[in-house]
């Protein structure tokens, strides 16, 4: 497996099924801000209310070899074990990117469990041994590193910008922050004390331009 960050703005993405678990890839499609078109004869009440507001588009229909087309992305989440096998057979000989929520060997990727804090995304995968396991650890990932650690990156970011101005060299960035954001800085984030930990920054700033 090999693991990429996706842009999906306004990027065809077609989901098969109108069921719990289409609803699920669907939301987390919207979320990338995907061009989403949902094809499937029957849907729930959740992703009706999304087709009503106008956030995907609907094909009333079940799939037939051809719907796959133009698509750069395609979930299928029917129940229909055929359906979905000849879809992804279809999407895979087309070079459409293509997961079958229930059949790995279908797949051409899968997907990770998902915590995000702002910026930041920590994702989990288990290369499908067991999707429980990467269930559980979501919950624990979110509790150990919560909101906070989204704020922490903002401030982060800010003063990444800082840095590369004061430091011209990729090297100097780079030395720099492998002794600037230490175990005690990250501490003081957990107790969730980002005023101390900027300033802790900052005085290593100051300390390394004195230096170089
Ligand atoms: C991470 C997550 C993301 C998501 O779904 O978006 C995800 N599954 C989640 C949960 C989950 N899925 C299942 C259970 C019940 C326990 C169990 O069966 O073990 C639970 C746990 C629960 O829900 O409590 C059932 C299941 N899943 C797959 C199979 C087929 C098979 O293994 O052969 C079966 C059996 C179906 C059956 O028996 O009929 C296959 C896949 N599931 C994957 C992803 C991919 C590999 C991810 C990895 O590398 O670990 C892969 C390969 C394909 C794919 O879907 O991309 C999401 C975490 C949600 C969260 O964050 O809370
Ligand atoms: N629900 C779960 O917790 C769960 C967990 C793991 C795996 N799964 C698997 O995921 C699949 C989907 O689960 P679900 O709960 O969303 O199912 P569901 O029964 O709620 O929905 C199935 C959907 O597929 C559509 N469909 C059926 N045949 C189709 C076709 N030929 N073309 C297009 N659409 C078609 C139906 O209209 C319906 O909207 C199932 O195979 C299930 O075994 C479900």
């Amino acid at each position: 497996m090999y693991p990429i960050n996706m842009r999906l703005d306004n990027v065809p993405c077609a989901v098969l099924g109108g069921g719990s678990i289409a609803l699920q890839k669907i939301q987390s499609l919207l979320a990338a801000s995907a061009d989403v078109t949902i094809i499937a004869p029957d849907v729930t009440k959740d992703i009706e209310q999304l087709i009503t507001e106008g956030a995907l588009h609907w094909r009333r229909k079940k799939y037939e070899i051809g719907d796959e087309k133009g698509f750069t992305l395609l979930i299928c989440a029917t129940d229909d074990m055929t359906a979905n096998q000849l879809a992804a057979e279809e999407a895979q000989r087309q070079h459409i990117l293509v997961n079958v929520c229930d059949t790995p060997a279908l797949c051409t990727f899968t997907l990770p469990a998902v915590v995000r804090q702002g910026e930041l995304t920590i994702t989990i995968s288990t290369n499908g041994a067991s999707p429980a396991l990467a269930r559980w650890l979501r919950i624990a990932l979110t509790k150990e590193y919560g909101p906070v650690y989204g704020h922490w990156l903002t401030r982060l970011s800010l003063l990444r910008k800082e840095v590369q101005q004061t430091f011209l060299s990729s090297r100097d960035r780079q030395n720099f922050w492998q002794h600037a954001l230490t175990d005690e800085v990250m501490e003081l984030v957990r107790q969730e004390k980002i005023e101390e930990a900027e300033e802790q920054i900052r005085h290593a700033i100051s300390s390394f331009r004195s230096q170089s």
